[in-house]
């Protein structure tokens, strides 16, 4: 098998193809070959990141704090145009990903979050997209509630919050009505702590033991 060394591939040249909101490059680069040659490559590489996302937990209750709003790229497939998924948003330069966080928490659900923990930092689409995301959990209470949220209105933004059971929550996963990637991460993280049934593991821990 040959050997994959990142030092071996060089980059030839990076041309930008569009650049407005986001950015589109078309990358040439040189990766080895078979028998010692080398072969060049395009690839075209959007720059639709970095990113953060958070997913706001009440363990008391049992909920989680979700956004419901328009994405038309979901809409153009022929999927539903209004997506579930959690609080996320571009990170702008120069801000730490966590602070995003805040930031997006009070914009779209109007909640200030405590004990936000990283998660996951991945890519979601490395083939095309050089996104790459920041995945927080947080905990929130209802008296954290510092505003409506929705997003920013001068943005086009029309943002509904959702706050659901983790039982909910996870039904939409599994009936298919969430399908957007970070929050099924997300969602699926919960589930593996082990508190995404606090209603049965209270009744399993009161019952006698089988
Ligand atoms: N004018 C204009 N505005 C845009 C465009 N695309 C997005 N916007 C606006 O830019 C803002 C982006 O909001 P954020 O909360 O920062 O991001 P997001 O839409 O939630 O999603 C972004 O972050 C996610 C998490 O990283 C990503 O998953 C997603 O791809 C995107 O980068 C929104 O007001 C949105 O309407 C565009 O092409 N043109
Ligand atoms: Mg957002």
């Amino acid at each position: 098998m040959d050997q994959q060394n990142d030092d071996d591939i060089r980059i030839e040249t990076r041309v930008t193809l569009s650049d407005d909101f986001y950015r589109l490059e078309k990358v040439s680069f040189r990766q080895p070959g078979r028998n010692g040659s080398t072969e060049i490559l395009d690839r075209e590489v959007f720059h639709n990141g970095p990113g953060a996302g958070v997913l706001p937990v009440d363990r008391e209750r049992g909920l989680v704090l979700l956004v419901r709003q328009l994405r038309i790229a979901a809409k153009l497939n022929g999927d539903a145009a209004y997506l579930v998924e959690i609080c996320a948003g571009m990170i702008d330069d120069g801000d730490a990903p966590a602070e995003t966080i805040v930031k997006e928490a009070e914009q779209e659900l109007g909640y200030r979050l405590h004990a936000i923990r990283q998660v996951f930092e991945l890519y979601m689409s490395p083939g095309a997209s050089a996104e790459k995301l920041h995945l927080f959990i947080a905990d929130y209470r209802p008296e954290d509630r510092v505003g409506s949220g929705g997003g920013l209105p001068e943005e086009g933004e029309r943002i509904r919050v959702l706050e659901l059971s983790f039982d909910a929550a996870w039904q939409m996963v599994e009936s298919g009505r969430i399908i957007d990637a970070k929050t099924i991460l997300m969602l699926q993280h919960l589930r593996l702590q082990g508190v995404a049934q606090p209603d049965r593991m209270l009744s399993e821990a009161g019952s006698a033991p089988s």
